[in-house]
């Protein structure tokens, strides 16, 4: 199997997150089982598969929030830009200023929409000052598509937004802090049809600047957005490539049931 799917990896793109040989556990349950993965940088990598088969747990490891659970453990070597993330010296809290993430409930925080977009450069420290400040937020809520909306808001709370406002809210507060990386769990399950249009119209956008991995249920969303797919079965990475060969060629049995939608 590890073969297979190293021949299948994309070799060709500047890699960005390179994991190797990674196993989450909670407690006795093995939740991902001995991943190997490139994943290319100025893209959209799409995680799919049935529900329980990892895809959260292994998004998790890129900006180390299974740290934050206390039964997980986590083996193995994840690399971005070849560092290892799970090397003693790296800060987490460093590590997810660069990697941001973008939940599948908006959760913006209760204050206003500007405070919500500068709270990590203030905790960062990125802005020299007031004015650079201003212009980060701006810069934020034009690369999430709010700028028009919000521009005349900025001081009314962030919970008063749509849920598709919100949402596009909380991926400004992700860019917000230059990552090089955004995670993005379920972006559009809470959001109505035209919402989710919008959102995925911004993925679109934002991989011409940042390497994207989105776990999505849906996989009509995989095909329209991604570039890269990688299906999960079981804790296993059990199929990676490129999305229109997963979604018309795919390799594995296992894969193919599950978007002919046999399984799942
Ligand atoms: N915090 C946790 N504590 C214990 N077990 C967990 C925890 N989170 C996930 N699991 C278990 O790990 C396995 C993988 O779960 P995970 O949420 O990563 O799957 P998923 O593919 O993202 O599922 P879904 O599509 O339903 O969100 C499942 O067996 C799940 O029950």
């Amino acid at each position: 199997m590890k073969d297979t799917k190293l021949e299948n990896a994309v070799q060709t793109d500047e890699i960005k997150i390179t994991a190797r040989g990674v196993q989450v556990f909670y407690g006795d349950t093995h939740a991902i089982k001995d991943v190997d993965v490139d994943i290319a940088d100025k893209m959209v990598t799409a995680f799919i598969g049935p529900s329980g088969c990892g895809k959260s747990t292994f998004l998790r490891c890129i900006n180390r929030m299974n740290d934050t659970i206390p039964t997980a453990r986590v083996e193995g070597d994840i690399r971005i830009d070849g560092e290892d993330i799970y090397d003693r010296r790296v800060d987490p809290v460093q590590l997810r200023a660069k990697v941001g993430m973008v939940f599948q409930k908006p959760n913006p925080f209760p204050k206003s929409i500007y405070d919500n977009v500068a709270y990590g450069p203030r905790i960062h420290g990125l802005a020299r000052d007031k004015a650079d400040l201003d212009a980060i937020v701006e810069q934020s809520l034009r690369r999430a598509a709010l700028w028009d909306e919000a521009k005349d808001r900025l001081a009314q709370p962030g919970t008063g937004l749509s849920g598709g406002q919100q949402q596009r809210l909380c991926i400004a507060r992700a860019v917000a802090t230059s990552p090089e990386i955004l995670l993005m769990d379920e972006p559009c399950s809470a959001l109505d049809p035209i919402a989710t249009a919008q959102v995925e119209e911004l993925i679109d956008e934002l991989r011409r600047n940042f390497s994207v991995v989105i776990v999505t249920h849906s996989m009509q969303q995989a095909a329209r957005v991604s570039q890269r797919t990688a299906f999960f079965h079981l804790g296993h990475l059990v199929e990676f490539g490129e999305t229109g060969h997963i979604f018309t060629s795919p390799e594995d049995p296992r894969t193919e049931s599950y978007i002919s939608g046999r399984i799942g």
